[in-house]
């Protein structure tokens, strides 16, 4: 029971209410763990809301067997806890989740399992959260929690993307998400079409070749692919190295020119390169740079195709835009995910309707009104989970320790 609910309030809420102590964190991703840590160590406790039936479930349920983190682990460790010093630079997904398991315990995060966040809405009425949930997979059942304060960490990629191409329902073969793709061995001696060229597309066609498999991968518009290492540095770390004395457009320049030296010319590939550099795109569009594991060496090789994009299904395989044809067994969709956040939160001036992300860009997508937050929303990747983490549990703990405790402070 929360200490400073006051009775008149306590009288106003039905007995079946789940009144959490703290607040509440929707979603046992990184991000709902990193904020649930960070506000442990600032003496708050917490309740986080998690509809599948573990911790982080895109690493554990949603990924590919050779996934591994593609910034280096400096980039990607939560707050207060690095990771192990016997850990490579760019860990595996299975110690990436062993770490996040470690966090959770070391930071006694409490979590309930298996229950999805249906609807959030603030009631004016009482000045709290009401929050309901649904055993996941099940209808008829519901529960209701309330909190002062709500901390959505339902992450930009909690919907998988399945875009309506002409035809796919007439397509004969398998036909799945990158979300749902485990290994090549599945495909082995396959014809594959990949639709979608950010990091799971290239990711899964190199995959597939290591499995014997042919892909074709689909690449609609222009595209950055970066070498993942440059110069015996990572990619990544050079560039927020350099971005501490550059311009971001002089240091696209540079990685640019570094990257032309290492790869040549990605255009002869059907890899066109947008206008602006990749990091100002980034820092724009959230638009992803491609960090190139050897994805590249097997399109040059001739191993991995590269069309434009498809015009439609057939039952056998598909037509491309620019008029060519060809049979496939297989489809793998790799376009990408979505927030799913304007389906359940009944609040549209923090988040826009249109993506479901926080309206006002990084670093200030973190601070609703009225004791509303938000974790993970920065395209930014873990790092943004983190910084967004740290402020939010440091605006929840200044409220929750301040001496007027009586006194509703989110606002
Ligand atoms: C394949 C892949 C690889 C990536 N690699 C990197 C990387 O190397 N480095 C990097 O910085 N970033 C990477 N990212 C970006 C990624 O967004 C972060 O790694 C990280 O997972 C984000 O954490 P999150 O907690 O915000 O979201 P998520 O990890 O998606 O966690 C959100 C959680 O909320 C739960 N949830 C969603 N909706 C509801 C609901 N209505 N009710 C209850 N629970 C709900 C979900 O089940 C999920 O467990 C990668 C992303 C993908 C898809
Ligand atoms: N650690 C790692 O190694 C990995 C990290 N990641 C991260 O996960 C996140 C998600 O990445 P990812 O799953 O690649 O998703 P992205 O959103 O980055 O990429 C989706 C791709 O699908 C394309 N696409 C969408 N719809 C269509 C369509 N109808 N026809 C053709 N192409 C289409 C998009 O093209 P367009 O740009 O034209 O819209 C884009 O190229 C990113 O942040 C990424 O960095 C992913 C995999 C591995
Ligand atoms: O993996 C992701 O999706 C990320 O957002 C990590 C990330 C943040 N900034 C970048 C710049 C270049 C490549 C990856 C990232």
């Amino acid at each position: 029971m929360n200490l400073y609910y006051s009775q008149e309030m306590e009288a106003k809420l039905a007995h079946d209410l789940i009144h959490v102590h703290g607040p509440i964190i929707v979603g046992a991703g990184p991000s709902g763990l990193a904020v649930a840590a960070c506000l442990k160590s600032e003496g708050v406790p917490s309740l986080v809301i998690e509809r599948s039936h573990c911790i982080a479930s895109l690493w554990q349920l949603k990924s590919y067997d050779r996934l591994r983190l593609h910034l280096p682990k400096s980039f990607c460790q939560l707050p207060l806890m690095p990771f192990p010093t016997e850990f490579p630079t760019y860990p595996t997904k299975e110690q990436f989740v062993r770490y996040l398991e470690d966090y959770a315990a070391t930071f006694g995060v409490r979590s309930v399992f298996g229950e999805s966040v249906v609807k959030a809405e603030f009631d004016e009425g009482l000045g709290f959260w009401r929050v309901k949930t649904v055993k996941e997979g099940s209808s008829g059942w519901a529960k209701e929690y309330v909190s002062r304060w709500l901390v959505v960490a339902t992450g930009e990629n909690a919907e998988e993307v399945i875009p309506t191409i002409g035809g796919l329902p007439d397509f004969e073969g398998i036909v799945v998400h990158t979300s749902g793709y485990r290994s090549g061995e599945a495909f082995r001696g396959k014809k594959v079409v990949v639709v979608g060229c950010g990091n799971s597309g290239m990711e899964v066609c190199l995959d597939l070749c290591n499995y014997e498999a042919m892909p074709t991968i689909i690449v609609r518009d222009a595209v950055h692919i970066l070498p993942r290492e440059m110069l015996g540095r990572s990619t990544f770390g050079l560039c927020m190295w350099l971005l501490k004395w550059l311009p971001v457009q002089m240091v696209d320049r540079l990685l640019l020119f570094v990257t032309w030296l290492m790869l040549g010319d990605t255009t002869r590939f059907g890899l066109r390169r947008p206008k602006l550099g990749p990091l100002e795109l980034k820092a724009i569009s959230g638009k992803t740079p491609v960090l190139d594991g050897g994805t590249l060496d097997k399109i040059k090789s001739g191993d991995i195709k590269v069309y434009p994009g498809v015009k439609r299904f057939i039952s056998k395989g598909a037509e491309f835009v620019d008029g060519r044809s060809e049979d496939f067994d297989a489809v793998i969709l790799a376009t990408g995910y979505r927030s799913n956040v304007p389906s359940w939160l009944k609040d549209s001036e923090f988040f826009s309707e249109a993506d479901g992300l926080p309206k006002r860009p990084f670093p200030n997508g973190w601070k609703g009104e009225r004791g509303l937050y938000a974790v993970g929303f920065t395209k930014r990747g873990l790092l943004g989970a983190s910084i967004d983490a740290t402020k939010v549990a440091q605006d929840i703990a200044q409220c929750w320790n301040s001496e007027a405790k009586q006194k509703f402070c989110a606002s």
